[in-house]
């Protein structure tokens, strides 16, 4: 494990109505303490219908969770339909937005020009995007996993300037491991997460590559989490089914203790 700060994110994905993102973050709040803030960043990443009732929430209750969104327009505003623009985002106050998730990719065609559209929006608005990353079974079976995944970083960050890019986060995926029960093992998160650190120092700088904290997302629970965590290169999880069940999420921002 590195020195930088864990980030554990739950990505609700298309889950909990306004209501039960109240009680779920009531219950998450009730069960954290502050040492649980200080070894580790909690954040969650509720439907754009959630986000009001957490931040008041949030706000009201002075709690130390930070929040965001699922993803992002590449527009300011106007004419777009169904889309949520990054000044929304950023009027409800929030600090994460994730970008590229391969739901996105898979099923609404995300190319890697528009998810850089989509990290420059974000950065405008002063919002920190978590740029997610990673490789389809075929890929992985090829052992293309690095080779694949690098491009998608260097799509992602294309004419993105330094100042900026070194507040990015980037989850790795691999896409056979979300939602399957299949994670990948340590070693297969360590291989990719570690490449795409080397890749940042060629793009920017070491320094800049030492700074960014690389998450894995893939079948992440409270019973796998350390192992994945004690990885030189992996600075957090992005998890989706785990974090719906808040006992559970607990136990992984906990990691240590498992
Ligand atoms: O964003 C989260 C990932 O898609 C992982 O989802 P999962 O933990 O349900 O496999």
């Amino acid at each position: 494990m590195s020195s930088r700060t864990p980030l554990m994110a739950g990505n609700w994905k298309m889950n909990l109505n306004h209501l039960e993102a109240i009680a779920h973050v009531q219950k998450l709040a009730f069960a954290l303490a502050d040492k649980d803030y200080e070894a580790c960043e909690v954040a969650v990443l509720p439907p754009f219908t959630d986000l009001r009732s957490v931040q008041t929430l949030v706000d009201g209750d002075k709690l130390k969770i930070k929040y965001g969104a699922q993803d992002i327009s590449a527009h300011d505003s106007g004419a777009y339909t169904g889309e949520i623009s990054g000044a929304m985002l950023a009027k409800l106050k929030c600090t994460y937005v994730a970008i590229g998730h391969s739901e996105r990719r898979q099923y609404h065609n995300e190319t890697d020009e528009l998810v850089n559209a989509k990290v420059k929006a974000a950065y405008k608005h002063g919002l920190t995007p978590i740029l997610c990353v990673g490789e389809g079974l075929d890929i992985r079976k090829a052992g293309n996993q690095v080779s694949y995944t690098l491009a998608q970083v260097d799509g992602a960050l294309k004419d993105v300037p330094a100042e900026q890019a070194e507040s990015i986060v980037i989850a790795y995926e691999p896409v056979w491991a979300i939602g399957t029960g299949e994670v990948a093992t340590p070693e297969d998160a360590q291989e990719v997460c570690g490449a795409i650190r080397g890749r940042l120092a060629e793009l920017y700088s070491q320094e800049l590559a030492d700074k960014v904290r690389i998450q894995y997302g893939g079948s992440v629970k409270a019973g796998n989490v350390a192992a994945i965590m004690a990885q030189p290169d992996v600075d957090g999880a992005l998890v989706g089914g785990a974090a719906l069940d808040a006992d559970e999420f607990v136990k992984i921002v906990r990691f240590r203790d498992q």
